[in-house]
């Protein structure tokens, strides 16, 4: 295509029912510029599984234009107030990330939209919504339908390397189809001027809220929780990490579902390889987002990945439960260091605010801001935390329901109980979870399982009564054993994998045995039974078998004496007897 015979490489850049556009890359001193031709008749192509191949190969290069190197500066010829293509929605839906083939439909569909118009001319500035770093954000309607509203972000700018972050944000936006994502309509890019066209969210920003609250109702922040996390989902789903979340970029409707705003400074991390038309995974290594909301891998020399978004859900969380933020210094420098020391700091985690916070709320900020990624929740997962709201029990966890004794169970707390088997399904979730996870990392040690092993873990109920630190210390035991034994098998070393098969919570009237130790116990213990499959484990607390002792989410605190009596005069609750029942397979 070069007539210098200069090597030149050819971007994709849109097509209609006749034509196929390219970008040829050209290098003009540091300045990378593109130049739009009108190239080939689509027709030329003359066979049709030739051309369909054609278009397939089209649209996958098509949906990852958006990195930084293919997205530079167009220079265009034609006169016009606006300096660069009008981006569209429709045009950008284009980038599809499936592997699939994409109707026709769709393709004659996506035009380069080549406007001459300002933002002015077609839109009318009204109230000012808010104001952030980059730019102030307004509410505007269409001049031809004034009922129609949407907000506005305007950026004063004519800086190229800004604006192709916010092409790139824009751009990115356009992957998501979330309700809980505000959407991105168009983007203008004018001589000093960028306008970005947004869904406008009628409601306050959270950390507005924060400010006037200092802390929320724990309900509230569950509903915020569930749908951030969904958000974030969708976007990691789309292969994008927001890399700035922190309540200023979260809009809280009055219901208390959110939007997430602002992707300024997110990131396409999955890319295809334009030779293999293979997705790469790719690791991140610019520094940004706000400080307090930075994950520690942030500072690592080896990058890091979509994790860190997960990291700041845990700060946000942490911060509406408790009012306060998990890590702060007087100096910027303290914090730093903090953050880029290899060991974890849980200072957070020992502060009474946090202590008097229920277990499984606890346990779930534990897990979001684990200082290792690769032991932290993803968004999948944190989904199915039991604090979040919309969890589903697995149903490949039973309880068997004879077990529950509800005659007797008016004895018990009910709180008490919902802690019992709120620590139980977490453990269980986590160690079924990570054996299926890690059945791809290590399948010769699944071999040599006997077959049932793999099989869900069962958990039965029985009615209770304990002795508190009895209890406490056999939940210890399971809870470090099963850590132990998922780290074991993460890093895929050759010992011996011993499984935990069965966790029973149960209470008697009369004495019970216990199970390990083949002991009597009185009345009024209440007892764990955890049954290995193998001998009894030696290296029960096997800190040394697992690469942090934060992987290991404390059980510190399951229950204050004091409060135990004062429930267990409470009958159990009728939501709690729902839920048990619905683990019946
Ligand atoms: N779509 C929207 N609807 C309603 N209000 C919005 C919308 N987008 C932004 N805002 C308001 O404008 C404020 C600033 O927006 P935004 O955070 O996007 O700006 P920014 O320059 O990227 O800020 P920063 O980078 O400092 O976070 C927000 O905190 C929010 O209150």
């Amino acid at each position: 295509m070069d007539k210098q015979g200069s090597e030149m490489r050819c971007h994709f850049f849109g097509y209609d029912s006749n034509f196929i556009g390219y970008y040829e890359k050209r290098n003009y001193n540091k300045f990378n510029a593109f130049c739009l031709l009108v190239l080939q008749n689509k027709n030329m192509i003359q066979s049709q599984p030739q051309q369909s191949q054609f278009q397939r190969r089209m649209q996958k290069i098509k949906g990852f234009l958006n990195s930084e190197s293919n997205f530079s500066p167009v220079e265009e010829t034609i006169e016009r107030k606006t300096r660069t293509p009008l981006l569209t929605q429709q045009q950008m839906q284009s980038s599809d990330l499936s592997d699939h083939d994409t109707h026709s439909n769709n393709v004659e569909n996506n035009q380069i939209g080549l406007k001459n118009n300002c933002f002015l001319d077609e839109y009318t500035l009204g109230e000012k919504l808010g104001e952030g770093t980059n730019g102030i954000v307004w509410l505007c309607w269409p001049k031809k339908d004034d009922q129609t509203k949407y907000a506005v972000k305007v950026i004063p700018t004519d800086d190229e390397e800004i604006i192709s972050m916010v092409k790139q944000a824009f751009i990115n936006s356009q992957l998501l189809k979330s309700p809980f994502i505000a959407k991105c309509y168009k983007l203008f890019i004018e001589q000093t001027k960028l306008y970005l066209l947004m869904e406008w969210v009628p409601c306050s920003n959270l950390e507005t809220l924060l400010k006037q609250n200092q802390k929320l109702k724990e309900k509230h922040v569950q509903q915020i929780a569930l749908t951030l996390l969904k958000a974030v989902k969708c976007l990691h789903k789309a292969g994008v990490c927001h890399r700035d979340i922190k309540p200023d970029n979260i809009q809280v409707c009055t219901d208390y579902k959110i939007k997430l705003i602002d992707f300024g400074v997110s990131r396409r991390f999955v890319t295809i390889n334009q030779n293999t038309l293979r997705y790469n995974r790719n690791k991140m290594m610019t520094i940004t987002g706000n400080i307090h909301y930075r994950a520690p891998e942030i500072y690592r020399d080896y990058g890091y990945d979509s994790q860190v978004d997960l990291w700041a859900i845990g700060v946000v969380i942490y911060q509406c439960l408790t009012g306060i933020l998990p890590y702060t210094s007087e100096y910027t420098g303290d914090l730093i260091e903090i953050l880029s020391q290899r060991e974890p700091s849980l200072d957070p985690f020992h502060k009474q605010v946090f202590l008097d916070l229920p277990t499984s709320c606890r346990d779930f900020i534990k897990r979001l801001m684990m200082w290792n990624p690769l032991k932290r929740l993803n968004a999948s997962e944190a989904l199915r935390h039991i604090w979040v709201p919309s969890y589903t029990f697995p149903n490949k966890i039973k309880i068997v329901k004879d077990d529950i004794d509800v005659s007797k169970s008016s004895q018990n707390s009910d709180l008490y109980n919902k802690t019992l088997i709120n620590s139980a399904m977490i453990l269980n979730q986590e160690l079924a979870n990570t054996l299926l996870k890690s059945r791809r990392f290590d399948a010769i040690q699944e071999e040599d399982t006997p077959k049932e092993m793999n099989k869900s873990l069962e958990v039965s109920i029985n009615a209770c009564s304990y002795n508190q630190d009895s209890l406490k210390q056999r939940l210890e035991q399971f809870k470090l054993l099963s850590s132990t034994q998922i780290h074991q098998r993460m890093g895929n070393k050759k010992e011996t994998i011993k499984y935990i098969n069965t966790i029973t919570i149960f209470e008697s009237e009369n004495s019970i045995s216990d199970f390990n130790s083949g002991m009597e116990t009185s009345i009024n213990v209440r007892n764990l039974q955890v049954q290995t499959s193998g001998k009894n484990v030696k290296d029960l607390f096997g800190l040394n078998l697992c690469e942090s002792q934060v992987s290991l989410t404390q059980i510190d605190d399951i229950m204050p004496e004091n409060n135990i009596q004062q429930l267990q005069s409470k009958q159990i609750d009728a939501d709690l007897l729902q839920q048990l029942t619905q683990f019946e397979q």
